[in-house]
This record gives structure tokens, C-alpha cells and sequence, in this order.
């Protein structure tokens, strides 16, 4: 399965963060490998510019979030449809984040990544369990009721298993922790999903992630900011 490194930007970046684009360009020798799918997602700011510079490179674009209706009476939403006029090829959806600081649902999440497959998108579902919840054993079950809620009823999705207590702190599960979650996600996801780890992915730690079983690729979150970084991680992903 063709490893897919994408870049999470968050709330980062201004005009001037283009400019990494154009070095991970030319860190990887003018051309995305052929072997591996590479993404960004920047701030809906920058969302256009950089799909058109990125593309250059065979580097996708892919947006952060989406509203679940093509357009309308929604006030500082964005449509994946919108997103896809844009040149996004992915959208992240259901990420903590989203869930924690808007309180999305997994309801909410599969509205819209089905809204994403509706405008020709991937939708990158995320999924993950709290440092309590592992802590009381239920990590397992947190993230099957995660994926039977949030995960579209037909088509292509990724799915992000992010443990919420290893993003942004330098923590990761064990390779065999990793491991066991990936095989239990792609019991539930099926063959064909591509199947992400994120959470404190960085250059030092990502050929042993991408090397477990079932990871095919990771979500990254601050090391996907410097062009530098985010190609170590790209070159560590072997197909
Ligand atoms: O979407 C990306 C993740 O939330 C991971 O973020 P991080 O790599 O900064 O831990």
C-alpha cells in the first residue's frame, strides 16, 4: 500500500510559510517519490496558494476541516466543495482538536466525510483515545465507537489513529502498542484504508513507526512546519 506523509499546519503559517513549500521542493529533488503520496494541509489562508505551488512539486493540498453542506447560511464555515475548488485533494476531519475545542461528534465527523467524498475528496478520519482512557484499558473500545460513528458508509477514506495524550508532547505508544492498534483499526476499516499513526511523529522516531504493521503513513503535526523536517520524515516512509 502506497504510504501516504501528511502535514497537519494547524492555526500556522502566514504568506511567508510558502516558502517551505518550495524548499521540501527542492530537498526532494524537484518531484514528490513516485512511491509515496505526500500532503499538506496548511490554514484555509493559504489553502489555494499552496495548492497551486505544492502541486508543482506532485506534493497534494488537503484542507483541516469541513461543513457537511456544499454551501449555504454557515458563517465562517468552509464546504469541502470549496475546498476542492481550492485544489484540495484530502480533508482532515474529526480531528481531537476539532472534537475537543467545537465539540464535534462522530456524528458530525461522518457528515463530513461524507460531504468530503461527495466533492471528490479523501477524507482523513481521525480517531484516538485520551491518556485517561488508555490508562483505564479502554483505548480499544474509545476508538471502535470512534470508527463506527465517524467513518463514511461508502467510498475511499484514510483513517488517522492519533492518541490524543501523544499530540504536541514528545510522547508516542510503544511500536508494539502502535502495532496493536493499527491491526485492530484495520479489522474495522477494511483492506483498502490507508491506515495513519500521529502524534509527536518526528525525524528520529518515523522510520520505526512507518516501519509497524498496518501504519501507511503518519499525520504529522509540528514537524510538518519546517521543510527540512518533514522530508526526513517523507524519506524514513519505505512502501
Ligand atoms: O494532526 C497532527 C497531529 O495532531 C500530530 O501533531 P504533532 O505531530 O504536533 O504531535
Amino acid at each position: 500500500m502506497k504510504p501516504l506523509i501528511a502535514g497537519n499546519w494547524k492555526m500556522n503559517g502566514l504568506a511567508a510559510s510558502l516558502l517551505e513549500v518550495e524548499k521540501l521542493g527542492g530537498l526532494m529533488g524537484g518531484r514528490a517519490p513516485a512511491d509515496r503520496d505526500v500532503l499538506i494541509c496548511p490554514p484555509a489562508t493559504l489553502l489555494a496558494a499552496l495548492a497551486a505551488r505544492a502541486g508543482a512539486y506532485g506534493v497534494f493540498a488537503g484542507g483541516q476541516d469541513c461543513h457537511p453542506a456544499p454551501s449555504g447560511a454557515h458563517t465562517g464555515d468552509i464546504s469541502a466543495e470549496m475546498l476542492a475548488d481550492a485544489g484540495a485533494r484530502f480533508v482532515i476531519v474529526g480531528h481531537s482538536e476539532r472534537r475537543a475545542d467545537h465539540g464535534e461528534t462522530d456524528a458530525l465527523a461522518r457528515a463530513k466525510a461524507e460531504a468530503a467524498l461527495r466533492a471528490g475528496l479523501t477524507p482523513i478520519v481521525c480517531v484516538g483515545e485520551t491518556r485517561a482512557q488508555r490508562e483505564a484499558g479502554e483505548a480499544e473500545a474509545v476508538v471502535a465507537r470512534q470508527l463506527a460513528g465517524s467513518l463514511p458508509q461508502t467510498g475511499v477514506f484514510v483513517v488517522a489513529y492519533e492518541p490524543v495524550w501523544a499530540i504536541g508532547t514528545g510522547l508516542t505508544p510503544t511500536l508494539e502498542d502502535i502495532g496493536a492498534m493499527h491491526a485492530f483499526i484495520r479489522d474495522r476499516a477494511g483492506p483498502e484504508a490507508r491506515i495513519l499513526y500521529g502524534g509527536s511523529v518526528k525525524p528520529a522516531n518515523a522510520a520505526g513507526i512507518l516501519a509497524v504493521a498496518n501504519v501507511n503513513g503518519a499525520l504529522v503535526g509540528g514537524a510538518s512546519l519546517k521543510a527540512e523536517d518533514f522530508h526526513a520524515i517523507i524519506a524514513a516512509a519505505s512502501p
